[in-house]
């Protein structure tokens, strides 16, 4: 098992994710770098990125394939500046939430296995 396993429960479970699921994507839409990928994404759509963006990255158990998170960002042709400040508000908001640097940086680690994934598709 990998150490961010248990960040999930570490953190409190779900009423504290909640909270940084919402401090997260208040960073994103407030980022002109990132927001006009989710301009005309529909609040469900958008529900269920955030919640599958920060339980993968904090281990609530849930998988994702290569193919589904090449299938999820078809068409958006991300590249590694909008990857990066994803990455980076999730770390900055984990922060603010009093998670080690060393956790954080397991949080980026996990992240980056699903990184070709979703890139320039
Ligand atoms: C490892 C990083 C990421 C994970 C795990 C992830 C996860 C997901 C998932 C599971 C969905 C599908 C939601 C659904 O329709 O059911 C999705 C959609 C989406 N993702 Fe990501 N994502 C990641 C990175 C990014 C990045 C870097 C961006 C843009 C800067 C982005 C923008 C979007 C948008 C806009 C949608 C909705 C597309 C639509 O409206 O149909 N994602 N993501």
């Amino acid at each position: 098992m990998v150490a961010t396993a248990n960040l999930y429960e570490k953190l409190g479970g779900e009423e504290t994710i909640a909270k940084v699921v919402r401090a997260f994507y208040e960073k994103v839409l407030a980022d002109d770098t990132v927001n006009g990928f989710f301009a005309h994404t529909d609040m469900d759509k958008q529900m269920r990125h955030q919640t599958a963006f920060i339980g993968f990255a904090l281990g609530s158990g849930r998988q994702y394939q290569g193919k589904s998170m090449a299938k999820a960002h078809e068409g958006m042709n991300l590249q590694p500046v909008h990857y990066d400040a994803i990455v980076r508000h999730l770390g900055d908001t984990l922060r603010e939430f009093g998670v080690s640097p060393e956790d954080i940086r397991q949080v980026a680690d996990k992240l980056n296995t699903l990184r070709d994934d979703i890139l320039y598709k």
